[in-house]
């Protein structure tokens, strides 16, 4: 790919553009609406976050809807920060090979980036190619965060590369603006886009959600259908409120029903549950598994993981799911209810884990170090403290569930610091046509 000398900056809608001047500093506001910076810029690589990376005079600009190889002009959004602008690529000068028509009309280079709908920010990538840069960003986290080199590749989810990765979202989050306008949010804000299509969603997601209607109070719109083919459309105000008592559902996994609420967790793609149910199963060391020992399902959503466990080692197996909203870990309670040795727990996992770090028994103590811990924390990881209070525990062998490698791979640095190896990872193209890629990882105590 030939490259310039140099990026030129320019100003928007003609010949004469505008610059400003390295490592100045534009105070909290954005760009000038009515003075855009344009660039002209090659991108290098990617970024975490569905983004990648371009340098203008020095300066590392984060651009989207691009990729590398690629030579762009870009319209600056975000001057904030000395170190890094952020930018939008407004017209592609020289094509990556890899690049495609957008999935999603909607979302496409072709609009002004205000108007692009947001949730599919990889969608005018080649398939196999967005799971190269999955790969790359993971490649990059592990190696920085955690001392490890990874060579694994990213796994499509069975049927995606048929259907060339649409059609898999089993629920999706509309928003409600002002206006009544209905449509998700542009990307990187809290614009309303009204869209006519949503190709990313189950046919019968599409078909449920409200699209070109109008609403008479701003909010947000959720619409689940579940494996066994229940509607349902949640209605919330601005500050959240559903207007009614929350929906039961039932969602299918092999042999198990699953209750939960319309509006609770559940997996996004229709085969996540499925596929994360083996690949945790898979991921657990036989020769380190206790089914007597203190085993946790940590951050348990309605027990999907927990059944999993108990599912692929047997009825006796003793497992505590730890979850910290009530209504949820009743629904888990109801669903491992035929399930001896499950418990439930509603509590912070950081609180949880404190205090069996504090009360516990020396016998409990000895069937904590024998347990296995599978963990399934939200995007933002476990945390430094949840780290902490594990490895003190020191339990025989992690599963580490992650839909944010890079919140992974910085766990991971820590729980590698206190006496956990990498034994294996396997990572999961769950959400194709975005930037997310979900993880699941095998850490066994060093010693
Ligand atoms: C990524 S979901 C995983 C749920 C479940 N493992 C599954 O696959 O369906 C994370 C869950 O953790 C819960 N959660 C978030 N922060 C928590 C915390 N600090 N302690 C306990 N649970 C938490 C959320 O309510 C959510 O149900």
């Amino acid at each position: 790919m030939p490259r310039s000398p140099r990026p030129r900056p320019q100003r928007s809608g003609g010949g004469h553009r505008r610059t400003q001047a390295p490592g100045r500093r534009t105070g909290s506001a954005p760009a000038a609406e009515h003075d855009p910076i344009e660039l002209e810029l090659d991108v290098a690589s990617v970024a975490h976050g569905g983004v990648f990376v371009a340098r203008h005079e020095g300066r590392v600009v984060f651009v989207s809807d691009t990729m590398p190889g690629e030579r762009v002009l870009a319209r600056v959004s975000d001057t904030r920060h000395d170190r890094f602008w952020r930018a939008e690529t407004v017209r592609v000068l020289q094509p990556s090979e890899h690049r495609r028509e957008h999935v999603w009309s909607a979302a496409s280079v072709e609009r002004d980036p205000a108007e692009r709908a947001g949730g599919a920010e990889f969608g005018h990538i080649e398939l196999g190619h967005q799971r190269t840069l999955k790969h790359d960003v993971i490649a990059d986290a592990l190696h920085r965060m955690a001392g490890v080199e990874d060579t694994s590749v990213v796994e499509p989810a069975p049927g995606d590369d048929e259907r060339g990765g649409i059609r898999w979202r089993s629920r999706v989050r509309l928003q409600v603006d002002d206006a009544g306008a209905i449509g998700p949010f542009a990307a990187r804000s809290h614009r309303v886009v009204p869209v006519d299509d949503l190709p990313l969603a189950i046919d019968a997601v599409e078909r449920a959600a409200p699209l070109g209607e109008q609403q008479t109070r701003s909010g947000s719109i959720d619409v689940t259908v579940t494996s066994e083919g229940f509607v349902s459309v949640t209605r919330r105000d601005a500050d959240g409120q559903a207007g009614r008592r929350p929906l039961v559902i039932h969602e299918r996994v092999g042999d198990r029903r699953f209750a939960l609420e319309a509006t609770g967790f559940w997996q996004v793609h229709r085969k996540a549950p499925e596929v994360l149910t083996a690949a945790v199963q898979g991921a657990v060391d036989d020769s380190l598994f206790d089914p007597r020992a203190f085993n946790l399902d940590l951050y348990g959503g309605v027990g999907l993981l927990a059944a999993a466990i108990g599912d692929r080692f047997g009825p006796t197996t003793r497992i505590t799911s730890v979850e910290s909203d009530e209504n949820t870990t009743d629904h888990a309670a109801a669903n491992l209810a035929d399930w001896i040795g499950a418990q439930t727990v509603t509590a912070r996992v950081e609180h949880y884990l404190r205090d069996l770090a504090t009360r516990s028994s020396a016998g409990e103590r000895a069937r904590l170090r024998a347990g296995t811990v599978v963990l399934d924390p939200p995007r933002s990881g476990a945390g430094r403290e949840t780290v902490e209070l594990l490895a003190g525990l020191a339990p025989a062998q992690l599963v580490y569930v992650a839909c944010d490698p890079v919140a992974f791979a910085r766990d991971l640095g820590w729980l590698r610091e206190r006496g956990y190896e990498l034994a294996g990872a396997r990572a999961l193209d769950l959400f194709p046509h975005t930037h997310h890629v979900e993880m699941v990882a095998s850490l066994v105590r060093a010693d």
